[in-house]
C-alpha cells in the first residue's frame, strides 16, 4: 500500500508507487492524502484531504485486503502525519517504508512546516526504513551535508531518532556518481551509480521508494531490496522518455524492458 499524494503528472506520488508496484509484480492499493495539480513545470494546486478520510481508506484496505509493506509518501499536515500514525501502530504494520517527502523538484512544499516535528517526532520512530534525499536528511538533522562522511553521520542520527534503517538518497550531491548510503543500524553500504545528465528525474525518489517497498513486500531482505530498487530507478532514469517542457518523469516500464532485451530466451526466440 502507498499512502501519498497524487501527482495528476504521472511521475511522482500515487501514480509513480503504483506503477512501480505493478512493474515489480505487486498488487498496489492507496490511500491518498491529498491532489497535487501538477506538471513537469511544477505544483500548480494542492488540494489536502481530511485526516479522517485517510484513515477511511487504510481501514477498508488493511480489513480486507491485507498488506505486506506500507509505503509514505507526501503527508503535507501534521494532523495527517497523526492520523497514519495511529493506523500503523492500530494494525502492528511492521514493514513501513517512510519517504519524507518535504518539498517537490520546483520547490512547491509537499510538506507544511508545522509538520516536519510530527514526522520526526512521530512517524520516524516506527519506520522500518526511511529514505530521505539529502535535503530532507539535512532537515532531519538539523545539519549541513556535503560529503559521504557527513551522510554516513545523518543515517546515524536518523537512526537515533528511532528509524530502524536508512538510506540517504545521493541525488542532489553534485558528482559523476550517484552514491546512495545504506544503513540498518549497524552495517553500512554505499551504493554507487553513474549519474546521468538528464532533466528528466521528476519522482526519482518516489520510484526508489516504492521499488524499495515492491521487493521488501516480496520478501527480499533490506540490502538485496535496496539493491534491487536501485536497479529500478537506474534503468527508470537512463531510459526516460521526455514528456513535458520542464522536469520530466522517469520511465517505470524501463526496467523490465532492460530484463526482457538481457535474456537469453523471450517468447520462444533465442537471441544470437
Ligand atoms: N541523475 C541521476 N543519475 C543516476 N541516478 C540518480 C540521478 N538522480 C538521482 N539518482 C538516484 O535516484 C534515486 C533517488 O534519489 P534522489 O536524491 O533524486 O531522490 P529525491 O530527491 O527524493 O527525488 P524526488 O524528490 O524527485 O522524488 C537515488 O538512488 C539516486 O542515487
Ligand atoms: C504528489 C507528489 N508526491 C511526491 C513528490 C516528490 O517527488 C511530488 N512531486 N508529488
Amino acid at each position: 500500500m502507498t499512502i501519498a499524494g497524487s501527482d495528476s503528472g504521472g511521475g511522482a506520488g500515487i501514480q509513480a508507487d503504483l506503477k512501480t508496484f505493478q512493474m515489480l509484480g505487486v498488487f498496489g492499493v492507496s490511500a491518498l492524502t491529498a491532489v497535487t495539480a501538477q506538471n513537469t513545470l511544477g505544483v500548480q494546486g494542492i488540494y489536502n484531504l481530511p485526516p479522517d478520510f485517510v484513515r477511511q481508506q487504510i481501514d477498508s484496505i488493511v480489513t480486507d485486503i491485507g498488506v505486506d509493506a506500507v509505503k509514505t509518501g507526501m503527508l503535507s499536515q501534521p494532523e495527517i502525519i497523526e492520523t497514519v500514525v495511529m493506523a500503523v501502530k492500530h494494525y502492528r504494520i511492521e514493514k513501513l517504508i517512510v519517504d519524507p517527502v518535504m518539498i517537490a523538484k520546483g520547490g512547491a512544499r509537499l510538506l507544511a512546516p508545522n509538520a516536519e516535528s510530527a514526522l520526526r517526532e512521530q512517524l520516524l520512530p516506527i519506520a522500518y526504513v526511511v529514505t530521505p534525499n539529502i535535503p530532507e536528511a539535512e532537515v532531519l538533522t538539523g545539519r549541513r551535508i556535503l560529503s559521504i562522511e557527513e551522510m554516513r553521520e545523518a543515517a546515524k542520527r536518523i537512526c537515533d531518532l528511532g528509524a530502524q534503517r536508512v538510506v540517504i538518497k545521493g541525488g542532489h550531491m553534485p558528482g559523476p556518481e550517484s552514491i546512495d548510503v545504506i544503513y540498518d543500524g549497524i552495517e553500512f553500504e554505499e551504493l554507487h551509480s553513474v549519474r546521468v545528465e538528464t532533466k528528466n528525474t521528476h519522482g526519482t525518489g518516489c520510484t526508489f521508494s516504492s521499488a524499495l517497498t515492491a521487493w521488501l513486500a516480496r520478501g527480499q531482505d533490506f540490502f538485496a531490496a535496496v539493491h534491487s530498487a536501485k536497479q529500478f530507478i537506474s534503468a527508470a532514469i537512463a531510459g526516460a522518455i521526455p514528456l513535458g517542457e520542464g522536469h520530466g518523469p522517469t520511465n517505470h516500464w524501463a526496467y523490465m524492458e532492460q530484463k526482457i532485451s538481457d535474456s537469453a530466451t523471450f517468447f520462444g526466440h533465442v537471441r544470437p
